[in-house]
């Protein structure tokens, strides 16, 4: 067998060859894992007369690796039994309420992160084969196969998303490397703005040259902000390198440009709209506060910028816009260089994909559901305009990293394996933005590289949220064919109820076609407006399954989890894909609060999905038995607040009574709590051995860990609350992301402190375990302890300073812009000791019971 290191290009003669993404020095732990599935299929004769080829390997990790692992989790269960039997043997504690609680806590922390380890233990990786794509299914005129794609981005509010960022997403998805014809881009306002309108024709506009240029000198990656500013480029791999400098000067300039009209877009419409008003509206009330379009005797039919009836944020009718026609089906060359257009694009194709505005219908007295709401907008939209079998999603702030990245998603959607099975591909979320360390873990690692690895080897990852590929049918509650029954039984039990899917004819039409990948060409759409309009009304849902088995699920903070398992419910499996380049990247908050904020909705929306009919546990034999546990363990990791915060604040005892043990003989106890630590550890080297992480993405997973169970699940758990008793709940806030650069400073917000209550209940724990440090040392210096005391004490402190040791990305926080001085932190600190123990010193002369061991309570 090659090793997978020797992989290269793709040949159809030898499949094994046919991993496009070579396995690099970063995943030498991998090793091929589908080798006998490759000999069957040479054998049979795939992908020769029309039969489809494998189009994607798989990848297990080396046996001695991932045995270590599973040894090394094997011990820990069994230390974590005998300690669990030791502790049951000792029931011995100076408050033995506190002990039970521990006991429980205890019980808890080992399933829960048993459960958690057992769905990592075969993790898988999955590498597109897109050479051999291109073999199968372009044609040698230029013409492709490949099936039509719907590409969904949703925005709501063009500060706190910054319409840059949403524009550069749009211009890397119009340049992206897939037949012209054969996707459409339907962008989602759910602020309906005029300036996202405007932008939107300003980003159509610049297509027209960026996308050619792209084209021409195959450019990575494709959304001009992050190319212009990329720190290395790759080889020239485009067809005019003597061309390419002065194109690429001419199209920064262009760029230059086209981000000035962008920035000036809101005062621009701002101006337009004040003179119309002059004009047009003095005397006339109903028009006086009016948003004017560019033709200026249009007013604008979304949100105005002084709201008014009809015209506000929440309250607007529907709005769609086609900003981009369908393309013609052959390519059409561009323009020859001329003065007024010095890029040459005569041996380019110039055509520019299909590109469609909408602003859904908002009124008060509806719940709009947020995202999903919007994407189920976009859902029946575009099953009217161009009904792919395929879609994509993004955020407005994620864009495509490369170029390749649809086609990849399309390998295993259309593998003879497991393709037609499949519901969706997942691909992980990358980050420009972070700061260097990542000192909010923002980039999640453990998550993407680690867990989600292991999900791949069992029904496949989790949807989260955005960068995401489906299968149309499946979000239309359609059983995968291994699940499907027999066409006899089909057709007594229809499990289709009338109305499910909403009153429009031409949509229900619409939904056999959009199982039938091998259209070449859309067919024209020929829906009127008034049915396009219909099914953009808050009303359309009304009474429907929208929303609930159809669609992305509402009623919930986090629609993803949740859209992801009712497919995973209903048999359908999912496939995670994270190639090089990054796929898609976009940006995340980097400022703490934000941060937490953001946490806060992800655990609250976890919980009131176990308190839901998409409980785990309720689901059917379809969801498979380790998949059921991996949601369990998704929707209930909040709970632990409840133990890690008590064993937080418990050294509060230190400050009240001359010694406190949870357990006797504590120094047993400590030995049996390092050990099952550092067994926790050990396994997380090993762990990210495989997943190719550093240290110090472990270290960041533990910190962030720790910082969301102190401060943030305790709010969730509330929600939770509040919810059952019919309470709305917490609220959740859109994630802003403020631009930086420019004007500010880079990472200027990771050094912004916002006070949040939800910053309180982590700066108590902090002090609480800072002053039992230091209550500690002042009564070790006035309570003439015996040589155990004080290593009884001393064992107490290596668990306090390793708590501080894990929020400490938590104090660099809070203190803002001092943060950049990390000592100073540790001279608060060392301070803070002092004074404390300088402080009962102090007492203990003039209150000589502080120290004399009688208890207080
Ligand atoms: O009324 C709304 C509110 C939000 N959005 C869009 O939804 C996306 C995600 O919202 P955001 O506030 O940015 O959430 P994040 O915390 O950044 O997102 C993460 O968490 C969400 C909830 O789990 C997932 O939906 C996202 O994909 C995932 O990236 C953005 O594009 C928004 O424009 C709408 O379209 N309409
Ligand atoms: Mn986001």
């Amino acid at each position: 067998m090659p090793s997978p290191a020797a992989v290269g290009g793709g040949r159809l003669a030898d499949p094994l060859l046919a991993a496009d993404v070579v396995v690099g020095a970063k995943d030498k732990y991998w090793v091929p894992a589908d080798e006998r599935e490759i000999l069957a299929s040479q054998k049979s004769g795939a992908g020769e007369d029309g039969r489809a080829p494998l189009l994607y390997r798989t990848f297990r990790v080396k046996g001695p690796l991932i045995n270590l692992y599973r040894l090394l989790t094997l011990v820990r269960v069994i230390v974590v039994i005998l300690f669990f039997t030791w502790r049951m043997r000792h029931r011995d504690s100076d408050a033995m309420w506190l002990w039970w609680i521990s006991v429980v806590g205890d019980l808890w922390f080992g399933v829960t992160w048993l459960l958690n380890q057992i769905t990592k233990l075969r993790p898988r990786k999955c590498v597109p084969s897109i050479s051999v794509l291109r073999d199968h299914l372009d044609q040698p005129d230029g013409g492709s196969d490949l099936p039509l794609l719907d590409v969904f981005i949703n925005t709501v509010d063009p500060v706190d998303e910054p319409m840059l960022y949403t524009m550069n997403s749009i211009l890397s998805i119009l340049a992206t490397d897939y037949p012209v014809e054969k996707y459409a881009t339907y962008f989602s306002d759910d602020g309906g703005s005029l300036v996202h309108y405007e932008g939107l024709q300003l980003a159509a506009e610049f297509a027209a040259s960026w996308v050619p240029f792209c084209r021409k000198h195959c450019v990575e990656p494709r959304a001009p902000e992050s190319y212009f500013w990329a720190k290395m480029r790759g080889e020239y791999a485009g067809s005019a390198p003597k061309e390419f400098l002065d194109d690429h000067r001419r199209m920064r300039a262009a760029y230059e440009e086209f981000k000035a009209r962008l920035d000036g877009l809101s005062a621009a419409i701002e101006q337009r709209s004040e003179a119309c008003n002059r004009a047009n509206g003095k005397d006339k009330e109903e028009c006086a506060n009016a948003t004017w379009m560019a033709d200026g005797s249009t007013q604008w039919q979304g949100t105005w910028i002084k709201p008014a009836k009809g015209h506000r944020k929440g309250h607007h009718p529907a709005i769609l816009q086609v900003m981009l026609d369908q393309p013609s089906k052959d390519p059409e060359l561009g323009m020859a260089a001329s003065s007024d257009h010095p890029l040459d694009f005569s041996a380019v194709d110039a055509r520019l994909p299909m590109l469609v505005y909408i602003a859904r219908e908002k009124r008060p007295g509806y719940d709009h559901q947020k995202k999903a709401g919007a994407m189920n907008v976009q859902l029946r939209v575009s099953a009217l305009l161009s009904n792919a079998p395929f879609i994509i999603n993004f955020d407005g702030d994620h864009y495509v990293n490369n170029s390749q990245a649809f086609r990849a998603a399309i390998c295993f959607m259309l593998d003879p394996r497991d393709g037609a099975d499949t519901a969706f591909v997942q691909f992980p979320q990358r980050f420009d933005d972070v700061d260097p360390t990542d000192r909010y873990c923002n980039h999640n690692r453990m998550f993407f590289d680690a867990t989600l690895l292991g999900l791949n080897g069992i029904q496949g990852p989790s949807f989260v949220g955005t960068g995401c590929m489906f299968r149309r049918v499946a979000l239309y509650s359609a059983d995968p064919p291994r699940w499907r029954p027999d066409d006899a039984k089909e057709a007594k039990a229809s499990r289709y109820r009338p109305n499910m899917f909403g009153k429009s004819t031409s949509f229900i039409n619409s939904m056999p076609a959009a199982a039938n990948q091998e259209r070449s060409v859309p067919s024209p759409a020929t829906v009127g407006e008034a049915e396009l309009a219909d099914a953009m009304t808050c009303a359309y849902e009304d009474g429907t399954e929208w929303g609930n088995d159809v669609g992305w699920v509402y009623n919930i903070a986090t629609e993803d989890v949740v859209t992801g398992f009712r497919l995973h419910r209903t048999g359908w499996r999912s496939t995670y894909c994270a190639m090089e380049p990054d796929a898609f990247r976009g940006t995340a908050p980097i400022n703490l609060t934000e941060r937490l904020y953001q946490i806060l909705r992800w655990s609250g929306g976890s919980l009131e999905m176990f308190f839901s009919r998409f409980c785990p546990l309720l689901a059917g034999r379809r969801l498979h038995p380790m998949q059921r546990v991996a949601y369990i363990n998704m929707t209930t990791y909040p709970v632990s607040t409840f133990f890690i915060c008590m064993y937080y604040l418990y050294p509060v005892m230190w400050l009240f009574q001359g010694e406190f043990y949870i357990q006797r003989p504590f120094q047993t106890f400590a030995l049996f709590v390092v050990v099952i630590i550092a067994t926790v550890e050990l396994i997380g080297m090993v762990e990210i051995r495989w997943a190719g992480l550093t240290l110090l993405d472990w270290v960041r997973n533990e910190q962030f860990y720790i910082i969301g169970t102190t401060g943030v699940y305790p709010m969730a758990m509330l929600h939770i609350l509040l919810r059952s008793l019919g309470i709305k709940g917490v609220s959740f806030k859109l994630t802003a992301k403020k631009l930086t650069g420019g004007a500010r400073e880079r990472l200027a917000e990771l050094y912004d402190v916002q006070w949040v209550p939800l910053l309180v209940p982590t700066v108590v724990v902090m002090a609480v375990n800072v002053a039992a440090i230091g209550a500690a040392a002042g009564k070790a210096i006035v309570g003439r302890w015996s040589a155990a005391q004080v290593a009884g004490a001393a064992s107490g402190l290596v668990f306090n300073v390793w708590m501080l040791l894990l929020l400490y990305p938590f104090a660099l926080g809070i203190m803002g812009r001092w943060s950049k001085r990390p000592y100073i932190l540790f001279i608060v600190l060392v301070t803070a000791v002092a004074a404390t123990a300088s402080m009962y010193v102090a007492l203990a002369g003039s209150l000589p019971y502080l120290h004399s061991g009688i208890k207080l309570v």
